[in-house]
């Protein structure tokens, strides 16, 4: 069987490009069938366009329209909406038999994993930090501030099953790095993204196999 994959970006979509790639040399046993943007601007569209995978754009601004941010309860009840479309979407048109959140920037609520957790639909993610560290967004420039505050001496990046608390999933796949004092933020950002590209494909061949009964 080569499970189909569903992929849900935000953003320039490189951790997307290393599946692309690592599926179209036959490393991952598996299909992207459909990607799935929080932005219409995200350049990962693109990249999925390329690769002739289909793509959807579902934008939590598109919710939001018309309603002021003062209005929490409306925006709250817009957000929900928001999270049981994007999962009906999933399930009654997609039916992947895997989920890979590869920069996807928002929380998803327990109306949105429930279903897929009923339907066993795996869902994983990158996060760009150790287990237990960081968890949240603009990861990679907390542990970079860490590691030269001396805080921490390492950092990394980690696959884990997604959960309700956000980055508190168990982990498939954990890649660190050494913090080396001085070392400027774009640096620590390029060897923290040359390990996610490994790391995610990891992290999906490892649900593929599971999938596929090894
Ligand atoms: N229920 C879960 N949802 C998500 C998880 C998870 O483990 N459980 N992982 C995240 C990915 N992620 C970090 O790896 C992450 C992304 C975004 C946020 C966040 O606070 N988003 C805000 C919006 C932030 C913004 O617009 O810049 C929000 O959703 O309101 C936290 C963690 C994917 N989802
Ligand atoms: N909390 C989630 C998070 O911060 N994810 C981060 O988004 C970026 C996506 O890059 P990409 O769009 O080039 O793959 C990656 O750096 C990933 O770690």
């Amino acid at each position: 069987m080569s499970p189909s994959i569903l992929v849900l970006i935000s953003g320039s979509g490189s951790n997307l490009q290393a599946l692309i790639d690592a599926c179209a040399s036959g490393r991952i046993a598996g299909k992207i069938t459909h990607v799935i943007s929080s932005s219409s601007n995200a350049y990962g569209l693109e990249r999925a366009a390329k690769a002739s995978i289909a793509t959807t754009t579902h934008e939590l601004k598109t919710y939001y329209k018309g309603i002021p941010k003062e209005e929490k309860k409306l925006r709250l009840e817009a957000r929900a909406e928001f999270n049981k479309d994007l999962v009906k979407l999933i399930l009654e048109s997609i039916k992947p038999d895997m989920i890979v959140c590869a920069g996807w920037m928002l929380i998803l609520s327990s109306d949105f994993l429930k279903p897929l957790n009923d339907a066993s639909i795996p869902i994983i993610n990158l996060h760009p930090a150790l287990p237990n560290q960081f968890e949240g967004t603009c990861a990679i420039e907390r542990s970079w501030q860490a590691g030269q505050d001396g805080l921490v001496q390492k950092g990394g990046c980690m696959i884990h099953y997604v959960i309700e608390e956000v980055d508190k999933g168990n982990p498939l796949v954990v890649r660190e790095i050494e913090v080396i004092k001085g070392e400027p933020l774009d640096k620590w950002e390029e060897r923290i993204h040359a390990l996610e590209h490994e790391a995610i494909v990891e992290g999906t061949i490892k649900v593929v196999n599971q999938l596929n009964g090894h």
